[in-house]
């Protein structure tokens, strides 16, 4: 899948050798196994052909003294049947040690790779994963799923398949060209004479064939996005009956990648026999020029003698070059994507947060628990989305926020886990600003129950401890009591052991809410985020989990999102924000004596809609009039201009 990462400007050049030289260092041996198993093993196959020409001229033929070179005259026998018997060896021989090192370079490069792979997917991961929010709001998912699986396995195809059979081709190259001009030089030119012919084929068809290999990797990126997009909305395609009008958009980017596919493929099965028949045309020309030189004497301007033995090794050796030329063309291919890939990973390893934080920030030490922000200004991008918050609340305290749809009150509280930094003022906890102490040490005091509680694929008993991850079976069972989980957790099929989570049982909204809200319990922090905890439970629950909180809350420094104005009547103060700035601030009872935002507010959730003022009623309008035309752009954007 394509990625739109970009490419920090240091890490344009050689990406992948830096790669390599950095996590290659680590698994040398691996590297040196495959070396030289490569080029041992290549060499030993490169003998029987040679032995076998040796023999013909001397044992079959008698044309010349038996005579392998660097094997002493000493101990070459002088019968032709001796001299059979040490060629057969020779040649076993060389086809046991072929195989030894066949394993050792099989070995080598696989350990390598492998390696190499492992340890580059876990680094880049613990990379991003520190990353801050910022950085993952700009990205989708699927595109970091891609560099941390494609990109990294493309990385390990090139070390496998790609460095071993570039070093495979060099060896045959080098080795046969020496044996071929070591035996006949005349004649090794013109065996060797299709090898530009092969180059500049295999040239043209590389340059053909890469931007059509783009474009399926384009239209395959473009399908799967399609895929994700449709699985992930399947029950809002199924509620507006969409099956055919997206059973038609697949086909068309299925349609896109079989054109683009069937391209590169009438292009590649072309490349095969265009190849053979190159080799076919040079493999012809040596034989009559060999063949007419055994027959009548050196043709045209060549000189010398030519041996029958030697005319058969030139053919044999001539034939084991051509394959490896074949592989060249996917050598360059291999090479290219992980050049691209490496840009990607490395693009990602170099990925620096926004939130500065220096290594030997001291911990937060919570006392009091005070968190104070003072005059808070924040936006996302270039747009502010809260300014001038300023309020203080200390232990045992609860501040609720509350306020209409996009106000920002999220946003807010995020501040305090330092998801994002504030662009003007600061938030203080117990009077240190919460950018000068470890990040770590701040979200183990903060906790945060949010809107959209996740569970991880694992077991309830794994999830309430999640964060925590030491805590005992009775603790996690009291965590859940105090969030009213118990009951129906030991109604699940496992209790405390049923699988949940994506794979798992399926749980009901308010089920995720209060497991989440056990997790918390158990984490103990000394401040409390409640981002609507309980806004997927019925009110019946909804009052059991307030009764437990409450006691929850006793101790902590709680801050409350909620849109349910009920569950925060009784906060310490309510701050009212609307437009990202706060307008009303005060008790339950002082803000409904205000008669403010606040009051009106109380009055839509009571029903008492007739004592709304007008006013009220056409922002409230004018505000749902906003939020729509604000989707239909979105739902324009994501069909594509398409029709429905
Ligand atoms: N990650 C983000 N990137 C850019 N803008 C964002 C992001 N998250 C929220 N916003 C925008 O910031 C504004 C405040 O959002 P926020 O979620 O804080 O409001 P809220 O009061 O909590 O709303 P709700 O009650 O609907 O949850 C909105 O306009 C929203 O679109």
């Amino acid at each position: 899948m394509p990625s739109n990462t970009a490419i920090p400007e240091e890490a344009e050049r050689h990406t992948m050798w830096r790669l390599f030289a950095e996590y290659g260092r680590g698994y040398w041996p691996q590297f040196v196994a495959g070396f030289v198993g490569t080029i041992l093993g290549r060499l030993s196959g490169l003998l029987p052909p040679v032995i076998l020409g040796i023999a013909i001229d001397s044992i079959f033929l008698n044309e010349q003294a038996f005579h392998i070179r660097f094997i002493p005259a000493a101990w070459t026998p002088t019968t032709p049947s001796g001299q059979l018997w040490l060629s057969i060896g020779i040649v076993l021989a060389s086809f046991l040690v072929g195989a030894a090192f066949s394993w050792l370079e099989g070995w080598g490069w696989n350990a390598f790779a492998q390696g190499v792979q492992h340890r580059l997917r876990v680094d880049t991961y613990d990379r991003m994963q520190l990353l801050d929010m910022n950085f993952f709001d700009g990205k989708q998912t699927g595109e970091l799923m891609s560099i941390l699986n494609n990109d990294v396995n493309q990385l390990e195809t090139f070390l496998n398949d790609g460095l071993s059979s570039a070093l495979r081709i060099a060896v045959l190259i080098v080795g046969i060209g020496g044996i071929l001009f070591t035996l006949n030089p005349a004649l090794a030119l013109v065996a060797l004479l299709p090898v530009p012919f092969l180059t500049a084929f295999t040239y043209l068809f590389v340059r053909t064939i890469q931007p059509k290999y783009a474009a399926m990797r384009a239209s395959v990126g473009a399908l799967n996005s399609r895929l994700e997009n449709n699985l992930g909305g399947i029950r809002v395609i199924k509620s507006e009956t969409a099956e055919s009008y997206e059973s038609g958009r697949i086909e068309e980017a299925s349609g896109d990648y079989y054109d683009a596919n069937w391209d590169a493929i009438t292009t590649r099965i072309t490349f095969f026999p265009g190849l053979s028949l190159l080799t076919g045309i040079g493999y012809a020309v040596t034989f009559a020029v060999g063949g007419f030189w055994l027959l009548s004497g050196a043709p045209g301007p060549l000189t010398g003698a030519l041996e029958p033995g030697v005319f058969v090794t030139f053919v044999i050796l001539s034939q084991q070059f051509i394959w490896p030329m074949a592989q060249f063309g996917q050598i360059i291919n291999i090479y290219q994507r992980a050049e691209a890939s490496s840009d990607r990973v490395y693009s990602l390893m170099n990925e620096r947060g926004t939130l500065d934080e220096s290594a030997d920030a001291p911990d937060l030490v919570v006392t009091d628990g005070t968190v104070e922000y003072d005059d808070v200004g924040f936006g996302y991008d270039e747009e502010q989305v809260v300014s001038n918050i300023d309020f203080r609340a200390g232990r045992g305290d609860t501040l609720a926020l509350v306020g209409p749809t996009g106000a920002g009150k999220s946003t807010v509280l995020k501040l305090l886990l330092r998801m994002y930094d504030v662009d003007e003022g600061a938030i203080r906890i117990d009077g240190t600003d919460i950018r000068d102490v470890n990040l770590r040490s701040l979200r183990r005091a903060v906790g945060h129950v949010s809107q959209e509680p996740f569970l991880f694929y694992g077991t309830v008993k794994e999830n309430i401890a999640y964060g925590t991850f030491d805590a005992a079976d009775d603790e996690i069972e009291a965590a859940a009591k105090a969030a009213e989980a118990h009951e129906f957790i030991v109604n699940l099929p496992d209790g405390y052991d049923t699988k949940v989570g994506e794979r798992g049982v399926k749980l009901s909204g308010g089920q995720r809410q209060r497991l989440s809200i056990a997790r918390t319990v158990l984490k103990d922090p000394d401040i409390l985020v409640l981002d609507e905890a309980t806004s997927h439970v019925d009110t019946e629950t909804e009052a059991l989990i307030q009764r437990s909180l409450a006691s929850l809350v006793d101790e902590k420094t709680t801050f409350a999102i909620a849109h349910r104005l009920s569950t925060i009547k009784d906060a310490d103060e309510i701050v009212v924000l609307d437009e990202g700035e706060i307008v009303e601030r005060g008790t339950h009872d002082e803000l409904l004596a205000f008669e403010g935002l606040y009051a009106n507010l109380w009055h839509v959730q009571a029903g008492e809609i007739e004592a709304l003022p007008r006013e009220f009623i056409e922002r409230a309008i004018r505000r749902q009039a906003e939020i729509e035309d604000g989707d239909v752009e979105g739902t324009e954007a994501q069909a594509d201009g398409g029709e429905r």
